[in-house]
C-alpha cells in the first residue's frame, strides 16, 4: 500500500463507485492540500457528488482508498465515519437541508451542540456567522419563514460555525440568483482562507471554478485528460513517492 503524501489533507486513490447498476466513478485518484480550495468540475452526471460523498465518508467507495490526515477513512466503521464528519468536516448541499422545527440560530449551532459545546458558546458562534452571512436578523425564524437565499446562507453559516478542517460544498450556489450566489461564494472563500479551511467545491460552472486554487475535471466518472485509472493511480503514487522522498 502506498502511503499518502504528508501535505495532502485528503488523498484518494483508485476510487470506483457504483450506485446499483450505474457506475459513477471509475478509478479517480487525487490529493487535496491543506488550506487549498479545490474545484471539482464536470457536466451533470459526471460523478462530482459521488466523489465528494466518498471523500467525506458519506459513501464507502466500491473500490479504492480515501485518507484524511494520513489515516484511512475507507476502512472506518460507520459510527467512526459519522464522528469524523461531525468533528472535522462541513457539508453544504445544493438545497439547504435545515431542521424545520429549529430556528435559524439553532440550525447554525447544531453541529456544535451535537459535539457537546455549551449552548451559550454555540449560540454566540452561530450568531457571528449568521451576521457575517447577512442573515443575523433571521436568527429567531424557522426555515419555512425564510426564502431560499436566506436558508442557504444559514446552511453555510452552520457549515462554517463548526470550524471544519475540510468543507465540502456541492453546487452551493445552484439555487440562488447570480448576484446572491456570487456574494455567498465570496464570503465562503474569504472565511475559508482566513480560517485555513480546506474547501472541495463541486460545480458544473467553469466561471465559479475560477475562485479555486486548482481544478479537477470529471467526465463520465473519470478525471478528464487522464488515461483510464492506471495513469491516475500513477499520478497519485508518484506524488506520494515524491512527498516521501523529500
Ligand atoms: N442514488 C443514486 N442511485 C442511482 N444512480 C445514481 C445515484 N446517485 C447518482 N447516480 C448516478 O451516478 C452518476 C453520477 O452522479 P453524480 O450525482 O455523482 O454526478 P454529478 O456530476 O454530481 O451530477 P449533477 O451535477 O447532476 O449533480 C449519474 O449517472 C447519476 O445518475
Amino acid at each position: 500500500m502506498v502511503a499518502p503524501p504528508d501535505n495532502d489533507v485528503l488523498w484518494a486513490r483508485g476510487l470506483h463507485h457504483t450506485h446499483g447498476c450505474t457506475t459513477a466513478l471509475t478509478g479517480v485518484s487525487l490529493g487535496v492540500r491543506e488550506g487549498e480550495i479545490l474545484a471539482v468540475t464536470g457536466p451533470r452526471g459526471s460523478g462530482k457528488t459521488t466523489l465528494l460523498k466518498c471523500l467525506s465518508g458519506q459513501l464507502t467507495p466500491t473500490e479504492g482508498e480515501v485518507w484524511f490526515n494520513s489515516s484511512p477513512v475507507h476502512t472506518l466503521s460507520s459510527p467512526s465515519r459519522e464522528r469524523l464528519r461531525l468533528d472535522r468536516f462541513g457539508w453544504i448541499d445544493t438545497e439547504p437541508q435545515l431542521v424545520p422545527e429549529l430556528t435559524a440560530w439553532e440550525n447554525a449551532a447544531l453541529p456544535l451542540l451535537l459535539r457537546g459545546t455549551g449552548q451559550r458558546s454555540a449560540k454566540h458562534t452561530a450568531m457571528e456567522w449568521l451576521d457575517r452571512l447577512d442573515v443575523g436578523m433571521c436568527a429567531r425564524r424557522r426555515p419555512a419563514q425564510l426564502d431560499q437565499s436566506q436558508r442557504q446562507r444559514i446552511a453555510v453559516a452552520r457549515a462554517l460555525a463548526s470550524n471544519p478542517q475540510v468543507l465540502f460544498a456541492d453546487e452551493p450556489t445552484a439555487p440562488l440568483h447570480l448576484s446572491d450566489g456570487t456574494q455567498l461564494l465570496r464570503t465562503l472563500t474569504t472565511a475559508a482562507r482566513s480560517h485555513q479551511i480546506t474547501v472541495v467545491l463541486a460545480t458544473h460552472d467553469p466561471e465559479i471554478a475560477t475562485i479555486a486554487d486548482r481544478t479537477v475535471c470529471l467526465v463520465d466518472g473519470r478525471r478528464s485528460g487522464a488515461a483510464p485509472s492506471d495513469a491516475e493511480d500513477d499520478d497519485a503514487e508518484s506524488r506520494a513517492a515524491c512527498s516521501l522522498s523529500v
